[in-house]
């Protein structure tokens, strides 16, 4: 089995949709740290698992932007995780974290 994983800093802009009082539904920003693991049993002609570029890609859509237009659910970072899974080939593992001590993950 082969594992790739690569790491990705964006820049963005959300508010949560709460049915509480909450300062998250407030417009603000985050630094998000984003872990992507792809894992494949045998490789591509090209000798790659997934092409780091590609998953760069993806997880690029959301730098310096609104995030609420993108992920079309609750913008948590629960929710870009799955997004971000959901989109690139052989990914089992996506990790978000949104501040220091705060990190998501989904995984299948
Ligand atoms: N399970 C989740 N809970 C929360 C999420 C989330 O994505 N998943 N997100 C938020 C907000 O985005 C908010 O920006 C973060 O809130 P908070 O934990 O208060 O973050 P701080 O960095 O301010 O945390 P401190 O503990 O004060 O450093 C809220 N909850
Ligand atoms: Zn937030």
């Amino acid at each position: 089995m082969y594992t790739v994983t690569k790491r990705i800093e964006v820049s963005g802009a959300h508010c949560l949709r709460l049915p509480y009082e909450s300062k998250c539904t407030r417009l603000h920003g985050h630094n998000w740290i984003i872990d992507v693991t792809c894992r494949r049993e045998e490789l591509d002609a090209n000798g790659m698992v997934v092409d780091f570029t590609h998953i760069k890609d993806v997880v690029m859509k959301l730098d310096h932007a609104f995030i609420n237009d993108i992920v079309k659910t609750n913008p948590t970072a629960e929710n870009i995780a799955k997004w971000i899974h959901d989109q690139i080939p052989f990914c089992t593992r996506v990790s978000v974290q949104e501040s220091e001590g705060n990190v998501a993950i989904y995984e299948d």
